[in-house]
C-alpha cells in the first residue's frame, strides 16, 4: 500500500516536471524567434553573435544546480550513505553531451542565419518540418513506436508546413536579394534536419547511459551542451571580430544601447528556457513529443510576427495555423486513449504477482 502510494507520488512529480518543462519549451519557441528577429530588425547585423546567445544563458543554470547538490548532500546526510558529487555525470555522459553540444552550436548558427534573412512567420514554419526529421531519427535511433494518432499528428503538421513553404517566395523582405533569401530558407531547413536529429540522440543518451537519470543529471546534460555549444559559437564570433562590433552595434540600435543589451540578454534566457524545456520534454515524455510541441506552437509564434512585426498574414498560413492544431488535438487524444488503455490492463492484472513495469503517456522507462 505505502509502495503504492510511492509510485502514485513519483508519477505525479513528473506529471508536474512534465508541465513544467512544457511551459518552458512554449516560452522558448514563442519568445527565442521574436526576440532574435528584433536584434535583427533594430539594427543588428551579426549572426553569429546571435547564434552565440542561444545558449550562451548556460551560467543561470548554476543557481538550480547549487541548490540540487544541496539537497542531495542532505539526504546523503540524512541517510547515512556516501557523499553527494558535486557533479555527478560520469566521463562518457560528459562527452557524449560535450558532442551534442556542438551540434547544436552547429545548428544554432544555422538557424540564426535563416532567422537574419527571413520573416519569421516563414522561419517558423519551415522549422515545422523538424517533426518530421524527429519522427525519423527517432524510429532510427530510439525505436520510438507510433500509434496512428501520432502518425497523423506528424503529417498534419509537415502538410502545414509545406503548405506555407509553396507560397513563401512573396514574402522576401524589402532590398532582400534572392539568393540571400534563398540561402536563409535553404539554412533553416538543414537546421531544422540537424535538429531533428539532435532531440533524439538526447533520448539515446539517456537510454544508453550506465547511471540513473535524474532531473539533476538533465540540468548537468544542459549546462554541459550549452557550454560547448557557445565556445563553438565564440570561436566564430572571434573569426568574424563580432565582440568588437558590439559597443559600436549598439549605438547604433534603433531603440537605443540600454535596450540594444536588454535583447542580448532577453535573448540569452528565453532561449534557456528554450533548451531546457526541450530536453526536460524528452527526459518526461520523449523526444517526439517535444518535437510535436516546437511544432504546435511555431503558428503562435507566426501569429505573434504578424501582431507585432506588421508581417504579412496569408490565407496559407492561417490553414497551417489549423493544421497545426489539428495534429495537436489528435496526438494528445491519442496519448490520452493509450494512458486508459494502460490504466485498464494494469487494473486487471493487479492480481498477478510479479507485476510488469507499464510505461504511462509516453513516458520511456529509465
Ligand atoms: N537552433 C535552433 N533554435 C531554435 N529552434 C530550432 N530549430 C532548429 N534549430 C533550432
Amino acid at each position: 500500500m505505502a509502495e503504492g502510494s510511492e509510485g502514485e507520488k513519483n508519477r505525479t512529480m513528473k506529471r508536474l516536471l512534465l508541465i513544467i518543462n512544457c511551459l518552458l519549451l512554449g516560452v522558448g519557441t514563442t519568445g527565442g524567434p521574436l526576440v532574435m528577429r528584433l536584434y535583427f530588425l533594430r539594427g543588428g547585423n551579426r549572426v553569429w553573435l546571435s547564434c552565440f546567445l542561444e545558449t550562451a544563458g548556460f551560467p543561470f543554470m548554476i543557481p538550480p544546480l547549487v541548490v540540487s547538490y544541496l539537497r542531495r548532500r542532505r539526504s546523503a546526510a540524512a541517510a547515512g550513505t556516501a557523499k553527494a558529487r558535486l557533479v555527478s555525470m560520469n566521463i562518457p555522459l560528459l562527452a557524449a553531451s560535450a558532442f551534442i553540444g556542438v551540434l547544436t552550436g552547429l545548428d544554432d548558427y544555422l538557424y540564426a542565419y535563416g532567422v537574419a534573412r527571413l520573416p519569421v512567420s516563414t522561419s517558423a514554419l519551415i522549422i515545422a518540418t523538424q517533426l518530421g526529421f524527429t519522427a525519423f531519427f527517432a524510429f532510427l535511433l530510439v525505436r520510438q513506436k507510433f500509434t496512428s494518432y501520432s502518425v497523423n499528428a506528424v503529417v498534419l503538421l509537415t502538410i502545414g508546413a509545406v503548405v506555407l513553404a509553396l507560397h513563401a517566395s512573396g514574402d522576401r523582405p524589402h532590398g532582400e536579394s534572392v539568393k540571400a533569401y534563398v540561402m536563409g530558407f535553404v539554412m533553416t531547413l538543414i537546421a531544422a534536419a540537424l535538429y531533428g536529429f539532435v532531440l533524439p540522440s538526447v533520448e539515446l543518451v539517456y537510454k544508453k547511459c550506465k547511471q540513473p537519470i535524474t532531473y539533476s543529471l538533465v540540468m548537468e546534460i544542459q549546462f554541459v551542451m550549452c557550454f560547448s555549444a557557445t565556445l563553438f559559437c565564440v570561436i566564430g564570433m572571434i573569426i568574424n571580430n563580432d565582440f568588437k562590433a558590439i559597443p559600436i552595434e549598439a549605438k547604433k540600435f534603433k531603440h537605443g544601447e540600454g535596450s540594444y543589451y536588454g535583447v542580448l540578454v532577453g535573448s540569452a534566457i528565453v532561449w534557456q528556457a528554450f533548451f531546457l524545456g526541450a530536453i526536460g520534454v524528452i527526459f518526461c515524455a520523449s523526444s517526439l513529443l517535444s518535437g510535436i510541441l516546437i511544432a504546435v506552437l511555431l503558428p503562435v509564434t507566426e501569429v505573434l510576427a504578424v501582431i507585432l512585426y506588421k508581417e504579412k498574414f496569408k490565407a496559407e498560413k492561417g490553414v497551417s495555423l489549423l493544421l497545426s492544431l489539428w495534429g495537436m488535438v489528435s496526438y494528445f487524444y491519442g496519448e490520452i486513449k493509450h494512458d486508459k488503455k494502460m490504466k485498464k490492463r494494469k487494473s486487471s492484472d493487479i492480481e498477478a504477482t510479479e507485476m510488469p513495469h507499464i510505461p504511462e503517456l509516453g513516458v520511456i522507462e529509465r
